[in-house]
């Protein structure tokens, strides 16, 4: 740490006092001199090896000179954390946020981080240093064309941004290089040492993989240490829990069952402070949470999740079952990683995960805070097969990673649209020249065997996506160039995919009255609302009967349907639990489903306005706050009156005392469950304010 400048050495010893000194990875960067020029850095170092306090230290030398940084990261929880993380920075003087608005260093999901360079250039423009956090998403289909066409126009709206890339080590760094015109810094030293094996099933006598891993937790018992498990489905990752749960019983100490238990008991308690009883599937996680193991996945409540990663971390549970969605990022105590699964469900069915995404699983074993080893145990059915998984994983190399852009239809058109709507682009060729400085333009220039159909490859996607884009009203050309429609601006200026926007007009176009029903429907067949999966195999009946009791008709019956049936039952006030036994859905999902539809419902409203109709505009703010609440048409008044009432309680209010609020004393107020004073008072002076 000596030759760091004195004013981020001692942030740096204040801000994370178990780091006493720099590993050979980080020294080697230190040394490259990257903190002390302003050339764009890629840094590629393995996992674990703290890439985030390198970045940290680039903001901070450009804060502590009177500058700004954004640290832009992949995922909303890898964005949590490292706000978290660099909270304690605010101890010296540096603002830390979400938006460079209103803090020295930002941190921004990939996508905020584009609209400003749609939007905010003025606010870009104040930016001095841009850190990428998990750079290798470039080569990923949804968020890599974003992330490579914000940086694009980053370098265009202010050439003095200083670029500064976190990566895995990637097979193709120097045509990142290139096209970053950047120094790229590797070093392989791990500061925590992994170790890859694939075992087989039959070196364990048995031929089922939940065995084997029952005796890797046995181990990690006996080792005092913690495993994290991947597999490929949600189902699977209950499954697994529950299995591993059943075969410890016995291996545990009262002292740690006595532990297990009150993780047990936490989450039970999520759903409960929710107004639900808890659902099947809480109990099936605090069931096998008592034995220490646990399953994550996006159908748990957030909460929930949070208490998980927290108890795991206090080593107060011994195993997690994950689906992928864990590899990324996250920072927990588990000393081995076994990863149960190597394909994954894809729409053509179960696909080997690469090669990149074995090695970030690999990587959640041993991190520095918490372990001095690591290991990543790979299962196999068979020895055949585990000789197989070895030559392709452990041995194998990182695939290159290559833009998606072109491939991703709908990035096109939102990354034209935000073109025109900016007025960066106004021809045709103005867009060209655009798409040819992107990740895509370069790959296809410099490749040899590609850079001869470059130039009329690219002119064939534009000028086809600008006839969709035409065709569909969004935008039109005019004798001073191309520019985006109402429409066009309505969507430039949303995070909405281009194909939400368009089948949310077309629905504008036809609609006469809107069907509360039809219209949900409707959202849950666009790409952007969340949906709320089936648990299970198990019958879909219910869905369907109660579709059609909704006048909707479906062919199929799938997680669209699932959705539709779920927040109609939302906004009639069910609970999860209700939903749940209903429909056999993961119903923690319905209250951030619910929340997505109400933001949709206000971007149709606009598109509507768009498009010249008005009349719906009433009937729409209506439908909106009823999913924004969960709520039924007589408490949307009340609800939106008082300020943290929530449905639960604005229910128990009426049913009590009616509508009319006002002949009843702050006394009689309190006699409802979760009234207090102060909501006592609230809702008196909303009620003689409105007449409800
Ligand atoms: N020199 C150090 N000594 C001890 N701990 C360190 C050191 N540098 C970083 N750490 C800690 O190591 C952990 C891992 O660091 P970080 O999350 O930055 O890893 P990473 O390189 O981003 O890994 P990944 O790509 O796997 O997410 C963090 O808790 C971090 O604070």
């Amino acid at each position: 740490m000596e030759n760091l400048p004195k004013e981020i050495k001692e942030i740096i010893k204040d801000c994370y006092p178990y780091i006493k000194e720099f590993n050979p990875a980080q020294k080697h960067v230190i040394e490259s001199g990257y903190l002390e020029t302003k050339d764009n850095y890629v840094i590629a170092i393995p996992t674990a090896s703290g890439k985030t306090v390198l970045g940290v230290m680039a903001t901070l030398k450009s804060i502590l000179n009177g500058g700004k940084a954004v640290y832009a990261a992949p995922l909303i929880s890898i964005q949590n954390e490292k706000v978290k993380e660099f909270k304690k920075f605010e101890n010296h003087g540096i603002k830390v946020g979400k938006h460079p608005n209103s803090s020295d260093l930002s941190v921004m999901v990939f996508e905020s981080f584009d609209a400003l360079t749609r939007f905010s250039w003025d606010t870009l423009r104040d930016v001095d240093t841009l850190i990428i956090d998990e750079f290798h998403m470039i080569g990923e289909y949804s968020r890599g064309p974003t992330l490579e066409c914000a940086i694009t126009r980053a370098k265009i709206i202010n050439p003095n941004l200083r670029i500064v890339a976190l990566s895995a080590t990637l097979q193709n760094m120097e045509e990142i290089e290139g096209w970053l015109d950047a120094k790229i810094v590797e070093h392989d030293y791990r500061p925590v040492p992994l170790n890859k094996e694939v075992l087989n099933t039959e070196m364990f006598n048995t031929s089922n993989k939940n065995e084997v891993v029952v005796k890797i937790v046995e181990k990690a018992i006996e080792d005092n240490s913690q495993a994290l498990s991947f597999v490929s489905t949600r189902l699977f990752t209950e499954s697994l829990a529950n299995f591993v749960a059943g075969k410890i019983k016995r291996k545990i100490t009262s002292e740690q069952k006595k532990r297990f238990k009150k993780v047990a008991e936490a989450i039970l308690e999520v759903p409960k402070k929710k107004g639900s009883r808890p659902t099947s599937t809480c109990l099936k996680l605090a069931e096998s949470a008592e034995n220490g193991a646990v399953f994550h996945h996006a159908g748990l409540f957030n909460e929930q999740k949070e208490i998980i990663e927290e108890e795991f971390r206090e080593g107060n549970l011994l195993m997690i079952a994950a689906t992928p969605s864990l590899m990324y990022g996250v920072n927990l105590p588990s000393r081995s990683v076994i990863i149960r699964d190597y394909t994954r469900w894809t729409s053509q069915g179960p696909q080997a995960i690469p090669v990149f995404d074995y090695e970030q699983m690999s990587g959640r074993a041993g991190r520095p805070q918490y372990d001095d080893v690591g290991f990543s145990y790979l299962i196999a059915k068979s020895l055949d097969e585990a000789y197989d998984l070895q030559e392709r994983y452990v041995y194998g190399e990182v695939e290159t990673t290559n833009s998606k852009l072109i491939e991703n239809k709908d990035a096109i058109y939102k990354q034209i649209i935000a073109q025109i709507a900016s007025n960066l682009s106004k021809t045709p060729e103005e867009i060209q020249d655009f798409f040819k400085m992107t990740f895509y333009g370069y790959q296809m220039s410099n490749n040899p065997s590609m850079a001869l159909f470059a130039d009329d490859s690219l002119k064939f996607e534009i000028e086809s996506a600008l006839e969709f884009l035409l065709k569909n009203g969004i935008i039109q050309a005019t004798p001073s160039g191309l520019s985006a429609t109402p429409f066009g601006n309505l969507i430039a200026k949303s995070n909405y995919s281009v194909e939400t926007a368009v089948k949310l007009k077309e629905y504008a176009l036809q609609v006469e009255s809107i069907d509360l029903n039809q219209l949900i429907y409707h959202l849950a067949s666009t790409p952007d609302l969340p949906l709320i999966s089936f648990k299970s195999r198990k019958s879909k009946e219910p869905v369907r009967e109660m579709m059609a009791k909704k006048g909707l008709f479906a062919v199929n019956i799938g997680n669209p349907e699932a959705t539709t049936v779920a927040l109609i039952e939302w906004i009639d006030e069910r609970n999860e639990y209700e939903i749940e036994n209903a429909y056999n859905v993961y119903s923690a999902s319905s209250r951030r489903s619910a929340y997505e539809a109400s933001l949709l419902v206000k971007f149709l409203k606009n598109i509507f306005e768009a498009i010249g109709k008005y009349n719906h505009s009433k009937d729409l703010d209506y439908i909106s706050a009823r999913l924004y609440y969960g709520v039924k048409e007589d408490l949307i008044t009340l609800v939106l009156g008082v300020k943290r009432l929530g449905r639960k309680r604005a229910r128990a209010l009426v049913d009590t005392f009616g509508e009319d609020l006002r002949p009843y004393s702050l006394k009689q107020l309190q006699n409802v469950e979760g009234i207090g004073p102060k909501l006592a008072e609230k809702i008196k002076i909303f009620s003689e304010t409105y007449d409800i």
